[in-house]
């Protein structure tokens, strides 16, 4: 769904065709962070070969789009003449058109691959995560449940519509931290990479200029000192904490400073809509699976199977 609605937004693609693309990206996350043997059967040769066929993909559908619009010179000043998809490759194009583009057909093809990549991967995972720990924890599904259809019972007597109003979504206050929580405990980045740009003196060691620098998430998320019960699964320690929505040092699962993820509010509000929908119509049990490993990153080694009802 997740992976469906990214390709749609992003580039246009209906689902039976972003379905190609799909199983292209899975054979790339499966082996993303492996070995780097490049044989046949290992988990590093399918991820290369998975990125391989989803570029071969990226690259039609960058090129049948090219193709739709009218190159400067062909007469006509492009994207004007031509139809709007209403997604985001419109803008790539609209920036490859111009007579001194800065976006090259690679540059085109790294970022449509890499906003999929980002986009789907991440926010899937948070939402199962959020899914199961809801489940696991019948009071915290319970408040957020009430949140909710406060919301609808106030819609109701203001004017009736279907959709969720900006005011509304602000006013997801425990949505917002149990969004927090379950993103603090997915750790769904392992790793965040910096560069050092000078010498870097620190509890008395130095990181000389130029070394790579891996920051940790998992060890500030689930460090008892910030985080006290750190497995415990309890949104309300983010209460009163609205300095968490830019990254800190004790919250970064959406990472920090200049480079933080350019999706977290997309995927913020994607998950909120989601748990509106799940919880004020919805109700489900666990059937198998939902166990949960790191490879290092988050994954449910034996999937995680429910059972699920209309409610309301
Ligand atoms: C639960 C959802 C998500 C999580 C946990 C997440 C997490 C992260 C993290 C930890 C980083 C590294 C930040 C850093 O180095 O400081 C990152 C970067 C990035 N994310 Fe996300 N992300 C999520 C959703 C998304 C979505 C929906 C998109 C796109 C629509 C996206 C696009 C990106 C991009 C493009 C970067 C690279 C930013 C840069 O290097 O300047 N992410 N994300």
């Amino acid at each position: 769904m997740v992976f469906d609605l990214s390709a749609n937004k992003l580039l246009g693609l209906e689902p039976s065709r972003s379905k190609i693309l799909r199983k292209s990206f899975f054979d790339f996350v499966r082996g993303l962070i492996s070995f780097p043997l490049y044989l046949p059967g290992t988990a590093y040769y399918s991820c290369m070969k998975g990125r391989q066929s989803a570029m071969e993909v990226l690259q039609e559908v960058l090129e049948e789009r090219k193709r739709s619009v009218q190159l400067p010179g062909a007469g006509g000043g492009a994207m004007e003449t031509t139809r709007r998809h209403g997604d985001f490759l419109d803008l790539v194009i609209q920036e490859m058109t111009k007579e001194k583009p800065l976006v090259t057909d690679r540059m085109a093809l790294d970022l449509m691959f890499v906003l999929l990549f980002a986009s789907f991967h991440t926010t899937s995972l948070a939402l199962t995560l959020a899914v199961k720990l809801l489940a696991d924890h019948p009071r915290v599904l319970e408040e957020l449940t009430v949140e909710h259809e406060t919301i609808l019972s106030g819609r109701k007597a203001c004017h009736g519509s279907d959709g969720i109003t900006w005011m509304e979504y602000k006013s997801m206050t425990f949505t917002s931290q149990v969004i927090n929580e379950t993103v603090r405990l997915a750790n769904i980045a392992p790793g965040i990479f910096r560069k050092a740009l000078k010498d870097i003196r620190f509890k008395g060691f130095t990181i000389p200029a130029g070394w790579g620098v891996m920051v940790c998430p998992p060890a500030v998320h689930l460090n008892p000192v910030i985080y006290p019960d750190p497995l415990i699964f309890n949104p309300t320690r983010f209460k009163d904490k609205p300095e968490i929505d830019r990254g800190s040092r004790h919250f970064m699962a959406f990472g920090g400073g200049l480079r933080s993820c350019v999706g977290a509010d997309f995927s913020k509000l994607q998950m909120s809509i989601f748990l509106h929908f799940l919880v004020t119509r919805y109700r489900w049990k666990n059937l198998w699976g939902g166990k949960i490993v790191r490879n290092p990153g988050l994954e449910f080694s034996d999937g995680y199977h429910i059972q699920i009802r209309h409610w309301n």
